[in-house]
């Protein structure tokens, strides 16, 4: 099949880890027959370098035109200024929010033989498979009014969660679908002891468990969640959650993994087309370095392969050569190993047609 797939580097190891995968796409289409064509535009610091802002409209239309998109980070410290009016992040949630694409699935699946790579005991451990379905267009990230100003010589600001009860709906709609082909249990996540967007999120979310009565539902505060990741993480199947509270879990879900940097995620709306990218962001203190771990965007890109192209067969072979790789021994820093960026996109790519 022929395939107009964007690439969006970004900064710092953004620009390292999907110039890997895009060679790991390149052996996946050379191997199946399929004609993959790439078109790179700018987004987050290196967009507001170039053009002053951080998401041009040139690169949402050429999004808007692709089959998918694959997307490395966007920041770094040149561009964190606190009284900078424009950032590399506003340009990720605004092509985010441009292409309606409301659900960030994030996957946090364990490699046995990195077991060992986790802070946490290997009992700890066992049978974790998790996948956790942020919200991703609206909640504290997009929240009007949005407000810094100076009243009466003190300093002041605000930022807004906010969620209307069709947001919260069609994301949990999504997260129960996708439980009725894991283990069937969604567990919602809120604070709905304190927020009153969170009583609206239950509230809905109930509603939705409604009509679908094959599975289970179970209510979960997020601080309490977030200690249950680390001492039960494997009674958890799928999670369901607000836009910041997804962000923030998931980067601690990244821990039972062993890296961060291993932690693919697809964000999708309504559609096919999706935006594919690694959960975490640029790394500036490894950035340069030719050290970053490829996996967690190689793994987005299998994710891309699955839901944009509907290549299932070469989505799972593209992880099945992660996993042997794996098998085998291949490590970057972030694992105890010594594998470069490079040295780890090739020894994925050495297994794929085993
Ligand atoms: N989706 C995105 O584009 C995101 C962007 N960011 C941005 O990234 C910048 C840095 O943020 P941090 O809080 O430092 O988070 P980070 O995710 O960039 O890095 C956190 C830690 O994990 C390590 N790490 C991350 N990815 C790795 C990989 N692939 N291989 C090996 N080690 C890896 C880093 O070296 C660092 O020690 C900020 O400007 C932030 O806004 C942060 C998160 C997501
Ligand atoms: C806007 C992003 C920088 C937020 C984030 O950390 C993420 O999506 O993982
Ligand atoms: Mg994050």
């Amino acid at each position: 099949m022929k395939a107009n797939i964007v690439l969006l580097p970004g900064d710092g190891i953004g620009v390292e880890v999907v110039a890997e995968t895009r060679a790991t796409l390149d052996a996946v289409a050379a191997q199946f027959g399929h004609s993959f064509s790439y078109s790179e535009h700018l987004i987050g610091g290196c967009a507001i370098d170039a053009t002053g802002t951080a998401l041009t409209q040139e690169t949402l239309d050429a999004c808007r035109a692709a089959d998918a998109v694959l997307l490395g980070a966007v920041g770094g410290p040149k561009w964190d200024n606190p009284s900078a009016s424009v950032r590399p992040e506003q340009g990720l949630l605004a092509l985010r929010q441009g292409l309606g694409l409301y659900a960030n699935l994030r996957p946090i699946r364990l490699f046995p033989e990195l077991i060992q790579a986790s802070p946490l005991k290997a009992e700890r451990l066992a049978d974790v498979d998790i996948l956790v379905v942020r919200e991703l267009t609206g909640g504290l990230y997009f929240g009007k009014p949005r407000i810094r100003e100076e009243v009466n010589g003190r300093r002041r600001a605000v930022d807004t969660l906010e969620y209307t009860d069709e947001e919260i709906q069609r994301v949990v709609e999504l997260a129960f679908r996708l439980a009725s082909s894991r283990r069937r249990l969604v567990t919602s996540v809120d604070k709905a002891n304190v927020l009153e967007s969170s009583r609206l999120w239950r509230t809905v979310a109930t509603e939705v468990a409604a009509r679908h009565p094959e599975i289970r539902i179970e209510h979960q505060l997020v601080d309490s969640c977030a200690m249950r990741l680390i001492t039960s993480a494997a009674a958890f199947d799928v999670i369901v959650t607000e836009n910041m509270f997804g962000d923030i879990l998931t980067d601690e879900a990244a821990v039972l993994a062993g890296s961060l940097g291993l932690c693919p995620s697809a964000s999708l709306g309504d559609g096919t087309r999706g935006v594919y990218e690694p959960i975490h962001g640029s790394a500036p203190d490894i950035a340069g370095k030719g050290i970053a771990n490829p996996i967690g965007t190689i793994l987005s890109a299998a994710m891309l392969l699955r839901h944009s192209l509907r290549l299932d067969k070469e989505a799972a072979v593209l992880e099945r050569a992660v996993a042997q790789a794996i098998a085998g021994g291949a490590r970057t820093a972030d694992l105890g190993g010594k594998l470069s960026t490079q040295g780890m996109g090739a020894a994925v790519r050495a297994k794929l047609a085993g």
